[in-house]
């Protein structure tokens, strides 16, 4: 198939669309792809590190308040629209897929407007503004969490699928990856880690529990997000940047890669995050940002909680205390690993891919 897939801004919105990509690519159904995004987002790193072909369109995200420079947004808007039917003239797609990220309502409006079959996927149990606008004209919905259902109004569009990196996390296997970070690979080892930019709130209690943590029974990565990383270097005492059970790191490159090495996992909501980790079965302690879009990492974790996979803490209640008891109730607790891992377990969609992809071949065909 020829495929335009876009979406941006957050790794949140970016690395479903690359799963989806490379699990094209796995199955060998690309006859040619092309990444749209923007220059300033993400995207414009990670798809191109990937050799991925990709293109730019310039746009910005309107303003909530009513402000001047949301006239200059709208006009934005209009000529990457423009720009958008250009590229996809050019290509000519059979489908266009858009992941969320305002970068995705030209893309896929454009296509829309060209007649080219279309396809959004949602992340979160509450849908963001570009899918909800999105949804008025594409051909398929596809919804990550069957709580998103209540989002659109037109219920014969949406599909339940799942998020494609539940996919790819579920495909990699225990590779002892942590002896790359110097740590034993045979200890039980918690990731602590603020979504894909990090998040201060959460590497400040981190950073005030490590006096506990470098003398617990188990390790702990602490990934501070990459704009953190020399701030929080810079508060932290030697001996526990020594510490022979703690690793601290910017960024991880490859999550999936590590994810199985993992026996918890601490951090924001983030619905790419929910997917990975329930479709390897990890227990969790999730710690929602309240900055996002109609608390909906809040409604995110709480989905995931009242299955008992995880646990909840409220970002205004989080203290460095709070933050280590919950973490060593789990991780020196077997009997809770296991149920909360199998809990865990009932809520992925380890085959999400494919079951976006039967909705993309069933599409085309129809088209
Ligand atoms: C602040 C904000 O607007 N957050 C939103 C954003 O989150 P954000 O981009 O943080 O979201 P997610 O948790 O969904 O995804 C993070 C992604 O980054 C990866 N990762 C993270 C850290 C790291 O060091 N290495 C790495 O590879 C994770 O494995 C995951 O694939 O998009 C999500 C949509 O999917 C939303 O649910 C979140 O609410």
């Amino acid at each position: 198939m020829r495929i335009i897939v876009s979406g941006g801004g957050t790794g949140g919105h970016i690395y479903p669309a690359m799963a989806l990509i490379k699990r094209l690519q796995e199955r060998d159904m690309i006859e040619s792809v092309l990444y749209v995004g923007t220059e300033k987002g993400l995207e414009s790193k990670i798809v191109t590190r990937e050799n991925i072909p990709f293109k730019t369109i310039k746009i910005s995200g309107f303003k909530r308040k009513l402000t001047l420079q949301n006239v200059k947004v709208l006009q934005m808007f209009f000529s990457s629209i423009g720009k958008s039917k250009k590229i996809i003239r050019e290509f000519k797609p059979d489908v266009v897929v858009g992941t969320g990220g305002y970068v995705s309502s030209a893309v896929v409006y454009a296509a829309h407007t060209l007649k080219i079959p279309t396809v959004i996927h949602e992340q979160n149990t509450i849908a963001g503004i570009t899918n909800k606008f999105l949804g008025h004209f594409v051909n398929k919905i596809v919804i990550a969490f069957k709580q998103a259902e209540d989002q659109f109004p037109e219920k014969q569009k949406i599909v339940f699928a799942g998020n494609p990196r539940a996919q790819e996390a579920a495909a990699i296997k225990k590779n002892d990856r942590l002896k790359d970070f110097k740590l034993d690979a045979n200890k039980p080892t918690v990731l602590i880690f603020g979504g894909s930019r990090g998040a201060t709130p959460i590497n400040k209690a981190v950073i005030a529990a490590l006096p506990d943590f470098a003398k617990a029974d188990f390790q702990m990565m602490f990934v501070t997000g990459r704009v953190h990383y020399d701030g929080v270097i810079k508060q932290i005492d030697d001996k526990y940047l020594q510490a022979r059970n703690i690793a601290i790191l910017p960024y991880i490159d490859n999550m999936p890669e590590i994810l199985p090495d993992l026996k918890l996992i601490v951090g924001r909501s983030g619905a790419t995050s929910i997917a990975e980790i329930t479709a390897l079965g990890l227990p969790a302690i999730f710690i929602p940002s309240p900055y996002v879009t109609h608390d909906h990492q809040t409604v995110n974790a709480n989905s995931v909680a009242e299955n008992g996979a995880a646990k909840v803490i409220a970002e205004s209640d989080l203290t460095a205390d709070k933050l280590f008891n919950n973490v060593a109730s789990i991780m020196n607790d077997q009997q809770v690993q296991a149920k909360m891992s199998q809990a865990s377990k009932e809520i992925g969609v380890p085959d999400a891919s494919d079951k976006l992809i039967a909705v993309l071949t069933g599409l085309i065909n129809k088209s």
